[in-house]
């Protein structure tokens, strides 16, 4: 057992991350009325080579003209394996104004790409006076990435958000797949006769957890491809927040209302995680450290899990 208290994650909600092409101006305004709480404008994978400029130019006039409201701004630059990385991180730092929250840094795959990005932004942010220092958030999506995880989660104090991009992910790792994120057909188990569809994103989904948690960022479950599956976004979804995960990518408005129905605490949820605060009040009043709830052991450590669910919902009120 480490003496080092686990930082808490940034104090904001990340339940369902919105993304739409630059290259598709027209759905701006639509992103910024949704109900998502973070909105990831692409400069990357959703835009044609051809279009980058365009779509750089795009997002930088929205940023500065839409009206965002409260949500986390983001914009996913190019990898920096590509010639347009640079130049999105400039014309964004000097040409958007201070609206702009956060920059997604695709394809990680070890410290050094995040040193990399924060040596430019913070000499841009120097000359030009920018006063609101630009967070990061980056994608786990290659088997470097998914080995140097843990050190990718400490590279920086800009770093609040990690996700898992399922269809590079797939891709880089060799996966016998073209889906992106959800149950895959050919993944099963057999007995006696019954196939059984177990979860190939958990490995990755639990260290990128760990990693997270350890370096108190958001851990977050990225792209679910087939938006005619809602039932199928929401299983995926479940499962990652039983693992810890705090939101989920939208690729499609359908996917909104699902992510943040998944990720906002039930009043169940609620009223159990205060009812275990109460039976515990008590049970440390007569001296115990453990007492019981609806028949079960309840303990110091529920404490600490009545208020992970009383976190999410005291933000969600706020
Ligand atoms: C693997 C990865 O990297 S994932 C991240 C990168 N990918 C992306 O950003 C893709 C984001 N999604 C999209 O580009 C689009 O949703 C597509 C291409 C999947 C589907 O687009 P469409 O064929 O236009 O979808 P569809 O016709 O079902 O849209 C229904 C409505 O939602 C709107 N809409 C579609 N996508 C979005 C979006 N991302 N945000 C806001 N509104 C949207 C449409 O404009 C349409 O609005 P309307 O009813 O007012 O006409
Ligand atoms: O960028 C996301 C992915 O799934 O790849
Ligand atoms: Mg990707």
């Amino acid at each position: 057992m480490s003496f080092r208290q686990q930082p808490l994650p940034p104090a904001r909600l990340n339940r369902c991350q919105l993304f739409g092409p630059g290259s598709r101006p027209a759905l701006f305004a639509k992103m910024a009325a949704s109900a998502a709480d973070v909105i990831n404008l692409d400069l990357e994978d959703s835009v044609a080579p051809d279009d980058k400029d365009q779509a750089r130019a795009n997002i930088i006039t929205a940023i500065n003209e839409v009206d965002w409201g409260t949500k986390t701004l983001s914009v996913r630059i190019n990898g920096l394996d590509t010639p347009w990385w640079y130049r999105d991180v400039v014309d964004l730092l000097e040409q958007a104004g201070e609206r702009l929250d956060q920059i997604m840094i695709p394809k990680a795959g070890c410290a050094a790409d995040i040193y990399a990005v924060d040596a430019l932004v913070t000499a841009v942010e120097r000359a030009k006076g920018r006063t609101k220092p630009i967070a990061f958030e980056v994608i786990i999506e290659s088997a470097a990435g998914i080995c140097h995880v843990e050190e990718i989660a400490a590279a920086s104090p800009r770093l609040q958000a990690i996700s898992l991009g399922a269809a590079d992910f797939a891709a880089s790792m060799g996966m016998a797949t073209t889906g992106i994120g959800g149950t895959q057909e050919n993944y099963y188990m057999i007995r006696d006769g019954q196939k059984y569809w177990p979860d190939p994103w958990h490995w990755a989904q639990t260290a990128i957890v760990a990693a997270c948690r350890m370096h108190g960022l958001l851990p977050v479950d990225g792209p679910f491809g087939d938006f005619s599956d809602p039932e199928g976004f929401r299983a995926q979804a479940m499962r990652s927040a039983t693992l810890g995960m705090v939101g989920k990518w939208a690729i499609h408005p359908s996917q909104i209302a699902l992510a943040n129905e998944v990720f906002s605490p039930s009043e169940a949820a609620v009223t159990e995680a205060r009812e275990i605060l109460a039976a515990m009040e008590k049970a440390k009043a007569e001296g115990a450290g453990a007492t019981v709830y609806k028949g079960r052991l309840v303990d110091i450590a529920s404490i600490k899990q009545a208020e992970v669910t009383l976190r999410q919902s005291d933000l969600i009120g706020a």
